[in-house]
């Protein structure tokens, strides 16, 4: 059930200005006032004066209302000060979650972006934040969505997934509308295991596709994916109708199928016999796949989950085998039932 959203402004901080942090800024911007905080001080002002962030989403123009800084402590101000209703959304890599959750002022709200699990602690962004920022109420909003797409105004649905239903419907509030659908989850393990595992399964299919194995190939590795990162996301307590959502099926054919997909580029490169070093010398991005995939597989193991698909591209990644051998290894698996 969801309440009506009215139409009270929602401070919004977008932390970090990568492609994924600028494009949700300029659509926020759209409907609240919103700050959009740099970490590097000329980066955020060759965004302001230019509008443009040419370095994460070339040649798309920033709406006039987006702000941006560098100062932090402003930022923070910004959708944090107490009573202020504001809405703090971490656009940063899986990696920099924890530090910049530590960051959050006591009883303020945020929702990440990233999609990951934490490599070291193998945590997820909810495990990590109860660690770092336990008296932050948080969430994370996730779903298929390509940066470049989202900051063109095209249309794109997203889910705001939170144990927290006022933390959903604030999400919503502040950024349905438009081009935007923001949905609500009461499942944020269910979307963030989705949006883990199908960064791993994008890296599967671009090593198919740039070996042209077809798309019969691409649609069974698809659909075994689906199954394997549902396994997963059971085990960990997820709901299993998350998965045929947006944050589970949505993302995973959007990312497997799509070439902005920088996940399945990493793939179609390695299938080229590229090395994975000059691969992401070249990319220019975060690739959150190739960070997770060793810990989805050690989550997995510890959980009793089979996860071949998984296995496979973590021996490439690992350069354990050739993308070649992995696909044998995976089509010389015993025959079995489909469920
Ligand atoms: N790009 C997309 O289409 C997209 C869509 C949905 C989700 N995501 C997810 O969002 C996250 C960010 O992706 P992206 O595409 O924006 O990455 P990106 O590579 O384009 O940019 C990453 C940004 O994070 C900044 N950053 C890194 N460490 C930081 C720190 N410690 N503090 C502050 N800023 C820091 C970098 O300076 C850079 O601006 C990833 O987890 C990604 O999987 C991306
Ligand atoms: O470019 P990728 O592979 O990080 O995917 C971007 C988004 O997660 C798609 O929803």
């Amino acid at each position: 059930m969801t309440r009506p959203l009215d139409d009270l402004p929602v401070p919004v901080t977008v932390l970090g200005a990568g492609a994924w942090g600028t494009a949700l800024a300029a659509q926020a911007a759209t409907r609240q006032p919103t700050l959009l905080w740099a970490r590097d001080a000329a980066q955020a002002e060759a965004i302001a004066t230019t509008r443009l962030n040419q370095r994460y989403l070339p040649g798309i123009a920033l709406p006039a209302a987006l702000r941006v800084t560098a100062d932090l402590d402003a930022a923070l101000a910004h959708a944090g000060a107490p009573g202020a209703r504001g809405l703090f959304i971490i656009g940063t890599p899986m990696a920099a979650l924890r530090e910049t959750l530590a960051r959050l002022p006591e009883g303020s709200a945020a929702m990440w972006l990233c999609k990951g699990f934490e490599a070291g602690s193998g945590l997820l962004g909810h495990e990590i934040a109860l660690q770092a920022a336990p008296r932050v109420r948080t969430g994370v909003l996730s779903g298929p969505s390509f940066a470049q797409e989202v900051a063109r105004g095209q249309p794109t649905a997203l889910v705001a997934a939170s144990r927290d239903a006022a933390l959903c419907q604030a999400a919503m509030q502040a950024l349905h509308g438009g081009s935007l659908r923001v949905y609500s989850s009461p499942d944020p393990v269910g979307v963030e295991v989705g949006g883990a595992v199908k960064n791993v399964l994008a890296i599967a299919t671009g090593i198919a596709d740039g070996m042209a194995l077809g798309l019969n190939a691409r649609a069974a590795l698809i659909t075994r994916g689906l199954a394997e990162m549902t396994r997963l996301g059971l085990a960990l307590g997820a709901m299993a109708e998350t998965f045929m959502g947006l944050s589970g099926l949505g993302d995973l054919v959007l990312t497997a199928t799509g070439d902005l997909s920088r996940n399945r580029r990493v793939g179609l490169r390695l299938a080229a016999g590229v090395s994975l070093k000059q691969i992401l010398h070249e990319l220019g991005h975060v690739a959150e796949g190739v960070y997770s995939a060793e810990t989805v597989l050690n989550r997995a193991r510890t959980l009793g989950v089979e996860m071949p698909i998984t296995e496979a591209v973590v021996a490439v990644l690992r350069g354990e085998l050739a993308p070649r051998a992995a696909v044998a290894a995976l089509m010389t698996r015993e025959a079995r039932a489909e469920h």
